[in-house]
């Protein structure tokens, strides 16, 4: 018997007819107007809505990146509303550049309260809407069409009166048809006619009118064709300005944003990382960091993007996700092996090019942009090679591993990972190379060295005392340099080790700076790496050889058994 298939009880979106669409091959060049609405479509999807101190603290903040249109509340609604809107305007904390907007339903006694609130404001954006959806007209209103557009009209009948008797503030009036994207486009054009003609909205004194995608319901591209298509039918076009309200129900409310502004639309609304009903508002900081990674300012600024998150999740009390565009926490972070590679390469090469453009693979922005460090974008765990051990050992303890050192040592490294089964942070891989490499001190230690030179030759004389199984000796030897009279020290001591390659370098600044000398040594026919570290450089490298020396001698001990809880390394 064949199952009844659920899904037969939803139909395909049928999109409006628009085969000369002009929206796909245009670009955006310069940003929108911003309207941050947070204070309220993001507060009446709170679980616990917003008290007066977080609506403050949000308001501050939105000022403070720069929105110059903050819807803050739907007065009429509720008394923390209209106490918080009355506290701004009576408290004078509204920037004379910033527009506050408040949300009313068309009812002639939620209008009246509207009002209310808004007594004194400096400059004001009143906002009326009502539904004009098939569905909501026969479900919620059972409205017919003429209805549904004499609310809307007998709304903006009153909002303009009570506009013109207080002349004493700059008002501006917006009007949304409810579920524009799932209203017939005709229907939505008729209404929002008679409201332009209503209010008597002209070009020098436009008004807003706002077309949400109160549930998003299909492909960003229907969209841009709806506003599109809007812009085009409507009667006064230069009488309007076009804002969209995208909803993100299947996740694509930062897309369909971007595709209506393309298809006409000036204005956008939207929260801080997505906040709002249900899925949330279109994300304004994903879609202004969009912008500015095309070369176009947004004209709001997220260049310290963490406590603008944390302040966001104090008052939303939600936390952002950590995998969130551009500021979630792990966003400019790599753990994977080649990932860290070619990050690595191409911080390389944007230190030494003459080039501008950002061009470091797997970031698709330098992290400084958003007050982020490059330390955070390497981490280590299971998933790491070489290239990001390497990374954090240079950048966090100044340790410059060479090459094939670096490759023996991220085996060591794996198998903590692989061990501990988490995150390894760059102290534990720090105390891992210090237990590996410059900790083992037996059977071998050198515990001093005197040189003295001929006059007028590169040759030196070396007389060290090492300690081998607890007796002290000592050795001597001759060479061109220190290192090459110690390994001839060595082999008179019947211990034959060949130099295969060596790197030094100093490591700290000032009174603390110490070199650090990094050996291959051939022991029995088998290679070995050893690492010193000593305030000479002479020192260090006879050091180094030791601990090759040792490390050949102990059997393979298994990778140090590093955690969190074991360190005793200082960084
Ligand atoms: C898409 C959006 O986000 S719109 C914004 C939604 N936000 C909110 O609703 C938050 C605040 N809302 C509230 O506090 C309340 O709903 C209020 C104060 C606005 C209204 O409260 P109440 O009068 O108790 O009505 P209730 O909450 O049940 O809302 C439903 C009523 O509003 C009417 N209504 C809904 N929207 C509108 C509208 N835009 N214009 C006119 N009437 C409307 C409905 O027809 C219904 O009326 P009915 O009871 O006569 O059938
Ligand atoms: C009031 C309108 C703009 C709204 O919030 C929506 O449709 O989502």
């Amino acid at each position: 018997m064949m199952l009844d298939n659920p899904a037969t009880k939803y139909r395909p979106f049928v999109g409006v007819d628009l085969p000369d669409r002009q929206w796909p091959s245009r670009r955006i060049e310069t940003p929108p107007q911003w309207c941050a609405v947070d204070l309220r479509d993001g507060n009446q999807a709170l679980i616990d809505p917003m008290d007066q101190e977080r609506k403050q603290r949000l308001f501050d903040l939105l000022v403070k990146i720069g929105f110059k249109q903050i819807e803050v509340g739907f007065p009429s609604a509720s008394q923390t509303d209209f106490d918080f809107v009355r506290s701004l305007i009576e408290e004078d904390k509204v920037p004379d550049d910033v527009r506050i907007q408040v949300l009313t339903q068309a009812r002639p006694h939620l209008i009246d309260r509207t009002f209310e609130a808004l007594k004194g404001a400096k400059n004001a954006i009143v906002h009326v809407y009502n539904a004009t959806d098939p569905v909501f007209r026969r479900v919620v209103f059972n409205v017919d069409k003429a209805e549904c557009i004499q609310i809307a009209v007998d709304a903006t009948t009153q909002i303009r009166e009570n506009m013109a008797a207080a002349p004493e503030t700059h008002w501006t009036f917006q009007y949304s048809p409810e579920l524009f994207s799932t209203t017939e486009m005709d229907f939505a054009v008729e209404i929002v006619d008679a409201v332009e003609a209503a209010f008597g909205a002209s070009a020098e004194a436009p008004m807003i009118v706002n077309l949400p995608a109160t549930v998003e319901c299909a492909t960003p591209n229907n969209y841009a064709d709806q506003v599109e298509w809007f812009c085009r039918h409507i009667r006064h076009r230069d009488h309007l300005i076009v804002s969209v309200h995208p909803h993100n129900d299947r996740g694509t409310g930062v897309a369909a944003a971007e595709l209506a502004v393309m298809g006409g639309a000036d204005r956008v609304e939207g929260c801080l990382f997505g906040n709002g009903e249900r899925t949330g508002n279109v994300d304004l900081v994903t879609l202004a960091m969009n912008l500015y990674t095309q070369g176009v300012h947004p004209g709001l600024d997220f260049s310290n993007i963490t406590p603008i998150m944390r302040e966001v999740e104090h008052c939303n009390q939600l936390p952002v996700h950590p995998r969130h565009p551009y500021v979630g926490d792990l966003v400019f972070t790599a753990f994977s092996g080649s990932h860290q590679d070619a990050i690595k390469k191409g911080m390389a090469a944007r230190r030494e090019a003459q080039n501008d453009f950002w061009e470091v693979p797997y970031l698709p922005i330098d992290p400084l942009d958003v007050g982020r460090s490059y330390e955070a974008v390497i981490r280590v765990n299971s998933q790491s090679g070489k290239g990001g051990v390497s990374y954090l050992l240079e950048q966090e303890h100044g340790i410059e591993l060479p090459r094939r050192l670096s490759m023996e040592f991220s085996q060591v490294v794996q198998e903590v990972a692989d061990r501990l089964g988490r995150e390894i942070t760059s102290q534990m891989i720090y105390q891992a190379f210090v237990d590996e490499y410059l900790a083992k001190s037996t059977p071998f230690t050198l515990i001093g060295h005197r040189l003295s030179s001929e006059p007028d030759s590169p040759r030196v004389h070396l007389e060290a005392v090492i300690e081998e199984g607890g007796e002290r000796q000592t050795i001597l030897g001759q060479g061109n340099g220190p290192l090459a009279a110690f390994i001839k020290a060595l082999a008179a001591a019947g211990h034959d080790v060949e130099i295969i390659d060596y790197h030094e370098h100093s490591r700290g600044q000032g009174a603390d700076a110490e070199a650090i000398a990094y050996v291959e040594v051939r022991l029995a026919n088998e290679a070995v790496f050893g690492v010193g570290t000593d305030e000479s450089i002479t020192s260090a490298s006879m050091k180094a050889v030791m601990s090759a020396l040792n490390r050949h001698l102990s059997t393979r001990a298994p990778a140090p058994n590093v955690t969190e809880e074991t360190l005793t390394v200082a960084k």
